[in-house]
Parts: structure tokens; sequence; C-alpha cells
């Protein structure tokens, strides 16, 4: 009788919900009084059972709403939780939460390659692909192919009334007419027995979802049929003379087979995805834990009881091999769950019942001996599953207090309140920081080599290289690795937090931006990243973890200082020893480490340092501390010329880099390094200098800072052309007058003369002030240092290349709407006529004074607003104002404009020194 009343509310509920609008209806206990002649509490009691059952989702207003949940989630074109706390609560957060993927268990470990596959597929144009999912017996292949179809209903791909239909062709395996015929349909007269033309499921399944199980057990006729519908989109029931008729259905395909036997060679070249599905064991323990976790919740229900388990019994579940994957370890569940109640059921009105080690299956414990996967830890911390918990909670919740990323911002929060924003704060924030960052690659949470890890860690490689090309900086060695890793983990990490944390956290994080905003900058590229190429979710946990880990590893670039990185082969070796030597050196980046599996040779070794040196503009010498003698011959394997010296000092500990780091720090030179760590700790250590093959090397220098001698670099790097084959490379003003520092220059390099402010007066090395360089007017010394590269001719070409260059920055600063480039070349083309027609020669300072005051005169007449009044001088030669107007009409003629007099006054007065 209840179970009658039960049944009839609930068709009630659908009807009422189907006939109304469903964001204004108003559906309480109280619709259901009247015409089933029951008490409110009663209908309201079965209104509640239906929501544990799933059938029901309720709003927890006054009085409570309920809603049809099939109803509402086709509404929605997304799936809905069973309660809410208000109706924009339902309407609003169900919308957002779109991703019908996001409740698959393994969407963003083992199966977030799968799932993006199936994104892909469902997208395609037309009917989407058709697609093949592959995998052990039991690994989920149904369950995927429905979650697919649901997706495919709430992206809108398919119409909510579509078909999702499924069948195992296995069944059938013994009867391939039967088979086909149910497949495709067949006319009457066909085969014996059929009187009477019938369609199949194609048909039924048409503008919807046909799912064909083990489909390797498609017989010859079939296959046929099914080619013809893969190829032409028709298909034709058995027995039919006509052509084919066109259907509409997405296909999707399963089989446990090897994809190797022969009928799936023909079909998988139409069948162009294929998904392979993860064996159970192959999925991370995260995932074991939570799909055990969602088979308890699920019994918990369908008892009607809260379930209480230990870790203990969580451990030993998930730590089986299971032969049939997940659809074992859902059964072993349920009979787990049936032996705890058969104990109980004395006690039948209990609320709750107990799960013990003892009620795990016999085959459970059977799997003892060699390889035995049951491990019983002493954790006996109980887990409580409520019937009426949604998954989302009960992992979240679980979780969380093992969330190594949430623990450690739950510190920062802590150390936030202490501390406030101050220095200490932010040092003890980046320690906890960095202590998450090795637990996160070390502590093999997540196993390396995992395909998005590689896919990340490539994105992230590309990106974090061009920061460090743009912005002068450089991140330390593991940056990559560990940004992956994070962002990786983060996805299946991910929880709510609490509005208070929010706050909190934001504040630093705002705060942060002001203390740094050009890390704030680098954490807002990575973030997009994040979420453009990478498609992830980022709140404020991701923003704060990148604003205080990048500030940790970034690095500005001192070109000048020595390198130093540590190969030693280990998970960790050599990152724990250059970690702790950083940290000794007042936590900067001075040593980059390589951690090699042992089995590494020197090859790849030597691949690991080309790589280095590949990524780092190394100028003044690279130190290699490696951990065994054999490495001392490892520059043999490098890939790449090397135009600096090579320090190897073998039997690295912590000792002998700390040695090496202090010495890079104090502007040490190589050679003394390498000597003295040899000495003072005993170990083997040599130098390769580049012996062949010199570079020519320009120094740029300024007393004023290695920034303008870096923008002296750049400039002379932009005019020299690359047939000169010259270096030049900008140093530090003081550290240039170390006679070691030249010393080590002139091994690496043929140095041929130092272009700057002012002279440090290097023996044997000319100096060359920019400014007379620029002006032409210390050409002789500069022919006479590139003497042994450039001819005369082409020293000249080179000093006008600088001199233009140099201007045109004043030029485009000066120009608001020419081309900068183009109006340099017609002064240029110009101020050659004026020497050709005058035989008047022009120095480079009335050059560019020229340069700058033509460029603007130009756009002044363009803009119609010439200088009309400037005192024309009477005792200016009549002939060089005429070779002047003849030189300047190249300049009228190519910008349609007429320079007046008075501008060409002016023009006289600079050409002539006037001015
Ligand atoms: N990620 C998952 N979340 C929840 N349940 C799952 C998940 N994966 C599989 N299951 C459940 O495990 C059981 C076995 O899965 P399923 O039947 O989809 O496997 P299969 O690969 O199709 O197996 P077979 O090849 O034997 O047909 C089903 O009851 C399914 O609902």
């Amino acid at each position: 009788m209840s179970l009658e009343i039960k049944k009839r509310i609930y068709s009630k509920l659908q009807e009422l919900c189907q006939n109304s609008k469903l964001v204004t209806t108003n559906i309480t206990a109280d619709s259901f009084t009247q015409e089933f002649d029951i008490a409110r509490n009663t209908a309201s009691h079965y209104l509640n059972q239906l929501v544990k059952e799933g059938k029901v989702v309720k709003v927890n207003t006054r009085p409570v709403r309920f809603y049809d949940k099939k109803t509402v989630e086709t509404y929605l074109g997304a799936s809905c939780n069973f309660e809410y706390n208000g109706v924009a609560d339902l309407f609003t957060t169900s919308k957002v939460n779109k991703d019908i993927f996001d409740q698959v268990i393994g969407a963003h470990e083992s199966l977030f390659i799968q799932i993006k596959q199936l994104k892909a597929a469902a997208r395609y144009p037309g009917n989407g692909l058709p697609i093949l999912l592959t995998g052990p017996t039991g690994s989920g292949k149904s369950y995927l192919a429905k979650v697919y179809y649901d997706y495919n209903v709430a992206m809108k791909y398919l119409k909510p009334e579509s078909k999702f239909v499924h069948l195992n062709c296995a069944e059938y395996a013994d009867n391939p007419e039967l088979l086909a015929s149910l497949l495709f349909g067949y006319k009457s007269g066909a085969f014996t027995g059929a009187t009477e033309n019938k369609t199949g499921l194609f048909d039924e399944a048409d503008n919807g979802m046909l799912f064909l199980d083990e489909v390797h057990r498609l017989g010859a006729k079939g296959q046929e049929k099914l080619f013809e519908y893969l190829d032409n989109g028709t298909i034709s029931p058995l027995g039919s003379t006509k052509n084919g008729h066109k259907v509409n259905v997405r296909l999707v395909f399963a089989t446990t087979e090897d994809i190797g036997s022969t009928f799936l060679q023909t079909f998988i070249r139409r069948v162009p995805v294929q998904v392979k599905i993860p064996s159970l064991n192959l999925r991370t323990p995260f995932e074991r834990e939570s799909l055990a976790k969602l088979f308890f919740l699920r019994q918990a229900k369908q008892i009607n009881k809260k379930i209480v388990l230990t870790n203990q019994v969580l451990a030993a579940i998930t730590g089986q091999r299971y032969e049939s994957n997940v659809g074992q370890l859902k059964n072993d569940i349920t009979l787990t769950v049936a032996n705890a109640l058969g104990k109980t059921m004395r006690d039948n009105y209990d609320q709750q019942i107990t799960i013990y080690v003892s009620d795990l299956p016999n085959h459970v414990w059977q799997n003892g001996g060699e390889g035995q996967r049951i491990r019983l830890t002493g954790d006996r911390t109980t887990i409580t599953i409520s019937e009426n918990m949604e998954i989302k909670q009960l992992l979240t919740d679980e979780t969380s207090l093992n969330n190594p990323i949430m623990q450690a911002f739950k510190r920062i929060i802590k150390l936030f309140q202490t501390y406030g924003m101050c220095e200490t704060f932010v040092e003890n924030a980046t320690t906890v920081i960095t202590t998450l960052c090795d637990e996160l690659v070390y502590s093999k949470m997540i196993t390396r080599g995992e395909v998005p890890l590689k896919l990340f860690q490539r994105l992230f490689q590309v990106k974090i290289n061009n920061i460090e090309a743009d912005d002068d900086v450089e991140f330390s060695g593991n940056t990559v690795i560990v940004l992956a890793y994070f962002s990786y983990y983060r996805q299946f990490a991910y929880w709510v937090l609490d509005s208070k944390s929010h706050e909190v956290l934001t504040t630093i994080s705002n705060r942060l931006v002001t203390s740094s905003p050009k890390i704030s900058g680098f954490t807002n590229e990575i973030l997009e990243l994040i979420q453009d190429s990478l498609n992830l979710k980022n709140d404020v946990v991701d923003r704060l973890f990148l604003q205080l880990y990048l500030n940790s590893v970034v690095k500005v670039v001192h070109p000048n200082q020595i390198r130093c990185i540590i190969l030693a082969h280990g998970y960790s070796t050599a990152s724990s020893i250059a970690t702790v030597v950083n940290k000794m050196l007042g936590n900067r980046s001075i040593v980059d480490f390589v951690d090699m599996p042992l089995t590494n040779g020197p090859e790849e070794i030597g691949q690991e340092v080309t790589n280095y040196i590949n990524r780092n503009a190394i100028s003044t010498g690279l130190i290699l501390m490696v951990d065994m003698g054999s490495l001392n011959d490892i520059y043999r394997y490098l890939h790449t010329s090397i135009d600096f010296p090579i320090g190897v000092i073998s039997n690295v500990s912590t000792q002998s880099a700390l040695m090496v780091g202090e010495r890079i720090l104090k502007h040490d030179e190589l050679q003394n390094i390498v000597n003295d760590v040899q000495k003072k700790i005993r170990i083997d250590g040599k130098i390769i200098y580049p012996e062949k093959n010199k570079k020519n090397l320009v120094i740029t220098c300024c007393n004023t800072g290695i920034g303008t001698a870096r923008q002296i670099k750049n400039l002379l790097d932009n005019s020299i052309p690359e047939k000169l084959n010259i270096v030049v490379n900008a140093y530090d003003y003081a550290l240039l007058q170390s006679s070691e520092q030249i010393k080590t220059l002139a091994h690496t390099f043929n140095i041929l003369t130092i272009v700057g402010t002012v002279d440090p007066q290097i023996d044997d090395v000319s100096f060359i002030p920019l400014e007379k360089l620029i002006l032409g007017e210390d050409t002789q010394r500069f022919a006479e240092a590139l003497a042994p590269i450039a001819t005369t001719e082409e020293v000249q070409k080179l000093i006008d290349t600088i001199l233009h260059n140099f201007t045109i920055e004043r030029v485009i600063n000066s120009l608001t709407i020419l081309d900068a480039h183009a109006v340099m070349k017609s002064i240029d083309v110009a101020l050659n006529r004026y020497s050709e027609v005058s035989g008047k020669q022009l120095n480079n300072r009335t050059r560019m004074a020229l340069y700058v005051h033509v460029s603007c005169l130009i756009e002044r007449l363009i803009r119609n607003e010439p200088i009309t009044t400037y005192d024309w001088e009477p005792n200016y030669d009549t002939k060089l104002v005429d070779d002047l107007k003849q030189a300047f009409s190249v300049i009228e003629a190519q910008y349609s404009v007429q320079i007046p007099k008075a501008e060409l006054g002016y023009i006289y007065d600079i050409v002539h020194g006037n001015l």
C-alpha cells in the first residue's frame, strides 16, 4: 500500500513539474494531501524517501519545495544535486556546473585525456565522430558511454528526448543473423519467420545515440551493414533490395578485445577516436578510494542507513588487485555491506551499520601470498557515510583532511593572522610553499611520466621561456616541473574555501600585488595559460601559490655571474643539495641542479647540460658539480660549442657546493674557485677552456651601472652585421677592473675593444667612448680595434648604422603619425644628395640633428603647421641654398609637401653649424 502511494506521489510530482514553469512552480508536501487523502507528514515522509532514492530534488525553503529531478535536469541541460538551500541556488548553481564529465571520478586524473577525446568527438560537426571505447572488463566503458550521452544532451548536440540505445553484441554472438536484423531491421520475407517489415535499433536511435558493446562480436553481415552506415550514413534492413535510408545516429562502440584482431583492423580505419579506459589498478589511489566511497554511499542510500567504516577497511578494499576492475570493486562493496548488514539484522532499527575488516568478502582475504595487495594499516579513524550525503561532499570533506595543498594554505592563514603582512610572514609563507612543492614533486602522489603531466610541462616550459626572454629574469631549474605538478594535482585537490579563508587569502594576494607587481604580472600570465590552454579552473589559492612560489624561484640575471649546476644520480640528491645551499646563501638561486635517474649515462647527462647551456645565457663560465669521478669527462658529450670556460668538480657534497656558491657570490674567478675547492676539500676538479674558435668580443660597460651597459650592448648588437661574428657582452664596470676577470675573459675571447661611457683603464685593451663612436669622431680607433675582421669601409658602414639605430629611437619618440624607418630613409637620401651636389660632407653630429629635426618638420608640414617666422640671413650662400632645395625636393615629392622658406633657413643653419 505504502509503495503504491509513494509511486503515485512520484508520478503526480512528475506530472506537476512537466506541466508547469519550473522556476516558479510551488510543489510542497501539501500539494499531495488532498488528492491522496493523507496527512502532510506522510506526504513529506514519502517525498523525502524519493529524495534519498535520487528521484526528487528538495529545496529547503519554507515550506520545503520538491521537484522531479529528471525534469529539472532536462530543463537545466545538466545534472543537479538532491538538496538545495534556495530556488535560486538550484537554478543558478546547477547551470554553472554544466560539465557533466566533472562528476566522473578520475575526470582530472586517469581519465583526463579520455574525457578530452570524448568532448572533441562530441563537438565534431555533423553527428560527432564515432568512438571506440577499449579497456578490460568492468573498467567503466558502458558507464562512460552513458555519461557521454548525457554530455551530448547537456551540450545540446542531442535533444533531451533523443534516445540512448544500448546493445551488447556478445549476447547475440551465436546468432549473427538475428543480431544484424536487430540492429538494421528486416523486410518481410528476409528470412524464415520474417512475416512483416521491422525496423531496427539504428532506426530507434535515430537522432540519438547507439552504444554497441562488445562490437567485435558482430558477424560478417552486421559488419558490412555497419560499414555502410559509417561510410554513407545510410542503413539497409535485411532483405531490402533498395538503396539504404538515411539515419542520424551518434555511435559509440566498446570492446575488451585487443585492437589487433582482424575485424577491428578494418573497423578502426573508420572509427578514428579510440578511447582507452585504464584498468582499476592503473588508476590513482585517490581515485580508487573515491570510487569505493561512492559505492559505499550508494549502498547507504540503498539500505537507508549511515555506514561507518574505518580507514583500515578502505585501505584493504582499495588495495586489492581487481581482475574485473570497477565492476568488481562495486560488487565487493555490495557484498561487504551485505555481510555487515546480516550481522546487525537483529538490531534492525539501528540507523547505522559499522563495517569491519572481517566483513570483507572471502576472496579479499585469499588474495594473500605472492603479490598480495591486502594491507592492514593501523589507521582506525572512522569515516561516516550518511545516506543523504552528496558524493562531492564526501570526497571533499574527507580528502581535504589529507590534502597537502589545503593544509599548506591553512598554515599560511595562521601565519598571516600571527604576523600580518611583513617580511617574516612572506619568508615563512614561502617556506610553507616550497615544502609543499617538495611534497608534491617527490612524494609520488602523482606518477611521473603521466601523459597530461608531460603536456603541462611542455606548455609551462614555453611560457617560462617566453617570460625569461621578455623580462630579463630566470626561474630556477625545476620551476616548470613544480608548476606542472601543482596544476595537475590541484585539479583533484579542489575544495570549496569557506568565505573567511577566501577573504584572508585574497587580502594576502592583493597585498603581494602591491609589494611585488612584477611577480604578480608573471602570475597573471601563468594563470591565463592555466585557464585558456589547459582549460583548468583556478582561484585565489592558485594565484597566491604562484605569487609566493615564483617570488622564491625568480632570479634577476647577472650576465657575468658564473653559473653552477649540480648533476647527481637519484631521485632528489642534486635538488636536496642545491636547495640547502641556496637556502644557506640567503634563499638565492645560485646553484641549479638536475636530478637524474640512476640509469642515466654520460650521453643523457651531456644532453641535460647542453639543454641547460642553451637555456641560460652563460658568458663568464659554468661549474659542473657531479657525483661521480667518471663524469669528469662529461664536457665531451656536449652537443654545443662553448665559448666560456667549464669547471668540473667531482664528488659533489653540500660542503663543496656551498663553498662554490659563496665564491660565485663574491664574483671570484672560475679558475680560483675550482682550484681552491680542489685543495681544501681534496676532490678532483678541472677546467676546460674553449681552445679553438675563440670568439671576438666587444665589451660594453658604464660606471653608472649594468643597465646602461646593457643598452649599449643592445645598440651594438642591433648594428653589427652577423657576418662579422662579434659577441657583445655587457660587464659590470667595477668587475672589469679586476685583473682576474679580464684574464678569464681573455682565455675565452679575443677582446677587440671596450665601448662605454668611462674608460675602465684596462691594459692592452682600447676604450672607445660611446658618444665619439656614434658621432664618428673615433672612427680611426674603432677601425684599428676591428682591423682583424673588418675592412675600413665595413667599419664606416657600421658606424653609420650605429648612428642610424641610435637616432631612430629619438625619431620614433618625436613622431606620432609617420613611420620612423621610412622617414629616416628619405632623410638619408636627401642628405646624401646634398653631399653629392654641394661637395660638402656632413659629420655625424649634424646628421643626427637633421634626422630628428627633419622628421618633425615633415610631420609639421603634413599637419599644415609649418614654422613661418625664421630670420633669413641675407648672407646665406645662394648656391648652397639651391643645393639644399634640390636635395630636399626628394622629401617634398615623397610626402607631397612643400618646405617653406623659413624652414629651409632653419635647415641651412643646422647644416652649416650655425645652430
Ligand atoms: N567512474 C565510475 N563511476 C561510477 N561507477 C562506475 C565508474 N566506472 C565504472 N562504474 C561502475 O562499475 C560497473 C562496471 O562498469 P561498466 O559496466 O561500465 O564496465 P565495462 O567496461 O563496460 O565492462 P564490460 O566490458 O564487462 O562490459 C558499473 O556498474 C558502472 O556503473
